[in-house]
């Protein structure tokens, strides 16, 4: 399909941001949390990076990196009038990380964002795409990513700043 392999071609996509405060909901209604980026960060996003459900990895600040999903677009169940890319970072943190800066590496495109009847379907659909994005992760192509030097620079520029 053209449009696939339009999305394809911009992957891997590297990009940081302070996490900023979205609706509250992901924690609170479907106990799966997601660091938002500013305005700015999503306005930057190639203009044929289009809308959907990806994969890829995440560190906050200078720290491990770990899998990821990311949600870019207009969250349809809930009706979003901005545009919004937010990442579920596959780790259990101690705390919230707002205002810290989250480096994602985007590798692989899951599918186009959805309505749905039930916030039980949404979850059941978030769910299936972090096993999914779980297992892709692992394939070699896309761990070698996780060791790129994106993430490196990300902590020497942080601790020389101490
Ligand atoms: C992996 C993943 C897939 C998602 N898929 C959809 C979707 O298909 N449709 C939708 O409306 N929202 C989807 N969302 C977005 C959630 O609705 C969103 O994370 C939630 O509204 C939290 O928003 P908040 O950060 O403003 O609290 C997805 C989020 C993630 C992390
Ligand atoms: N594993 C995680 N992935 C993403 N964010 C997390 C995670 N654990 C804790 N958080 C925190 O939860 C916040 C997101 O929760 P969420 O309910 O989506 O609120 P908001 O609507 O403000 O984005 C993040 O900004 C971050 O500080
Ligand atoms: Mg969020």
């Amino acid at each position: 399909m053209p449009r696939a392999d339009c999305i394809m071609r911009h992957l891997p996509y590297f990009c940081r941001g302070q996490v900023v405060r979205g609706f509250g909901r992901g924690s609170k209604q479907l106990g799966i949390p997601t660091a938002n980026f500013p305005e700015q960060v999503v306005d930057n996003l190639p203009a044929d990076i289009s809308t959907g459900i990806y994969y890829g990895w995440a560190s906050v600040g200078s720290g491990d990196v770990h899998k990821m999903v990311v949600s870019i677009g207009w969250n349809p169940y809930y009706k979003n009038t901005k545009k919004s890319m937010e990442t579920h970072i596959m780790h259990t943190f101690k705390e919230d990380f707002y205002g810290e800066i989250l480096n994602v590496a985007i590798v692989g495109y899951l599918r186009p964002e959805k309505n749905f009847d039930s916030l039980e379907s949404l979850i059941s659909a978030i769910q299936g795409d972090i096993e999914e994005a779980k297992k892709r992760l692992e394939l070699p192509e896309h761990l070698k990513i996780k060791e790129d030097n994106f993430f490196q620079v990300s902590k020497s520029k942080i601790m020389n700043g101490h």
